[in-house]
């Protein structure tokens, strides 16, 4: 039977790429994705915005909501410090096994632990499975009518401290209005967006970023 998209991205990444070169693995995927066949990664200009915000909040914790293929698994991990770790979350099992290979071929599986399964699922096991106290930075880019109950949940399951940052994908295309309303009028939060373009589009996409206050 035919490939699927995943697969042939990955293919692309162990053909393109540099074993244990995770800037390699970055180029090879999004040359795949603008060259080739579009794929739903952050891409190359929000993930430039992802590595500054990662880099000003140099967290020893982290948390990834939606793995997909691993792209924005690579460019988070890429940058975290020794002995700092990242739990990815990935629902879609098929995705699970792709972004584990691109994780390796990167050479980050050290630093990443990717758990099959719902959000709503792990999140409040997270202290008692994984003997985690609070992330310092979660990124969203999971189901988009997920971003909002997970959030509440986090904050509900003590998962999230002062200073914690969200950083959530897709707030304009395909869109977390829910979400975005939110974290903008509560009084738990500062938050900013980053205007951008939906990966390897002319389309408008964008970030939001909020500090949770307490
Ligand atoms: N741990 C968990 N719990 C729950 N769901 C979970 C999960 N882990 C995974 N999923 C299931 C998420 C499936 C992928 C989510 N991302 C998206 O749906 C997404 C879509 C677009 C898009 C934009 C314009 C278009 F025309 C078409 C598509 C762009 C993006 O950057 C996107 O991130
Ligand atoms: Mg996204």
């Amino acid at each position: 039977t035919r490939s699927t998209r995943p697969q042939r991205l990955l293919k692309a990444v162990q053909k393109h790429a540099t074993r244990g070169d995770p800037q390699s693995v970055i180029s090879a995927i999004d040359h795949f994705c603008r060259h080739s066949e579009w794929a739903m990664n952050i891409g190359d200009e929000k993930g430039s915005i992802l590595d500054s915000v990662v880099s000003e909040v140099n967290p020893e914790k982290v948390l990834e909501l939606g793995t997909y293929c691993g792209y924005s698994t690579v460019r988070i991990a890429r940058l975290l410090p020794p002995g700092a770790r990242l739990i990815t979350l990935e629902f879609n099992a098929d995705y699970a096994a792709i972004a584990r290979q691109v994780i390796i071929w990167a050479g980050l599986e050290d630093k990443v632990q990717l758990v099959e399964g719902a959000s709503e699922d792990w999140i409040p096991r997270m202290k008692e499975h994984f003997g985690i106290e609070t992330f310092d930075f979660v990124f969203l880019d999971h189901w988009k009518d997920r971003y909002l109950p997970d959030t509440k949940l986090m904050e509900d399951c003590g998962l999230l401290r002062k200073g914690t940052v969200l950083l959530a994908d897709n707030v304009i295309c395909p869109g977390v209005p829910d979400y975005l309303a939110y974290v903008r009028n509560s009084l738990s939060y500062k938050s900013c967006y980053f205007k951008s373009h939906l990966e390897y589009t002319k389309a408008e996409d964008g970030l939001e970023k909020s500090v949770f206050l307490g």
